[in-house]
């Protein structure tokens, strides 16, 4: 199998170009390309595909296997893999995901893709469609209202956590420590497994800088921690503004970098931009 290393912000993918490609058990590739000991090594495995409703299609896979409805950091490296591998000399394309079509604008510098700015669509807030089982947290299963600042013992501490669906499931937890020393590895399986999330979750903590910037650590659901997410620092950004901490457009520093996001209010759309970096490309056998 051929294939492409590539980050966006560290949160790091094995690309592999399935218009050219077919890849058998995918979950299981997943897998074992994933290993960073005796795979090559990265958060997951994304693959480029063509499509009938858009440019092209991604398609993506954690690194336990699981398949993820939407990537951030993955979608906009699948922009610079399509213009720099010469799949299409367009700088507005569609790529089509498990979570709807998305538009992408491309900076191209030198010939290559340096950054991308994406439509990311709208934020889904309402429980159940997170999904989040509100009745965990005392409230009605049925309630249309976001759940915004709920507080959720975890550990034998309390969180205020504010729930948002960016395509995937992510909960936002902002604290007054320093997100750098917090026990994420302890942490972070707990929420993600906790009976409030029907289909595990991707848990964000989070310190405000100040009201335009904001730390972000991230424990992703089928990969553990990771030095960025995408989806994540747009439901972040969401989140913020929700609780009334910072305005519509945030800069959010990462472990591996940062994401620039608007929470645009005419469209209620968000849009995200960010770096794209190709690391190298081999071959393996499976
Ligand atoms: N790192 C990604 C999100 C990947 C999927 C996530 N772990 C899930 O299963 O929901 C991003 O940049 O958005």
């Amino acid at each position: 199998m051929k294939f492409t290393k590539m980050h966006g912000c560290g949160n790091d993918y094995v690309y592999v170009d399935c218009t050219k490609e077919v890849i058998p058990n995918i979950s299981e590739t997943a897998i074992r390309v994933s290993d960073r000991h005796f795979g090559i090594g990265s958060d997951g495995l994304i693959l480029i595909k063509a499509s009938d409703v858009a440019d092209f299609e991604m398609d993506m896979y954690n690194a336990d296997g699981s398949r993820g409805k939407m990537c951030g950091n993955g979608i906009r490296c699948v922009a610079k893999y399509v213009y720099d591998h010469g799949l299409t000399d367009k700088t507005t394309i569609t790529v089509n995901t498990l979570s709807g079509i998305k538009t992408l604008k491309l900076t191209v510098e030198d010939g290559k893709v340096s950054k991308v700015r994406v439509d990311m669509g709208e934020p889904e807030l309402i429980p159940a469609q997170v999904p989040v089982k509100a009745s965990v947290l005392g409230l009605a299963d049925d309630r249309r209202e976001a759940i915004v600042a709920e507080p959720l013992e975890i550990k034998g501490r309390s969180y205020d956590i504010t729930c948002v669906s960016m395509g995937n499931p992510h909960c936002i937890t902002f604290i007054g420590e320093d997100v750098r020393d917090f026990p994420l590895e302890e942490v972070g399986p707990v929420f993600e497994k906790h009976e409030l999330f029907p289909e595990r979750v991707n848990t964000e903590f989070i310190n405000v800088i100040d009201k335009d910037h904001l730390r972000m650590r991230v424990w992703e659901r089928g990969s553990g921690e990771t030095l960025a997410c995408g989806t994540g620092a747009c439901a972040v950004a969401v989140a913020s503004y929700l609780n009334g901490f910072t305005g519509r457009s945030v800069d959010i520093e990462l472990l591996g970098g940062h994401l620039e996001v608007v929470y645009d209010e005419k469209t209620n759309h968000v849009f995200m931009t960010g770096p794209a970096t190709e690391v190298f490309s081999g071959e393996i056998d499976l």
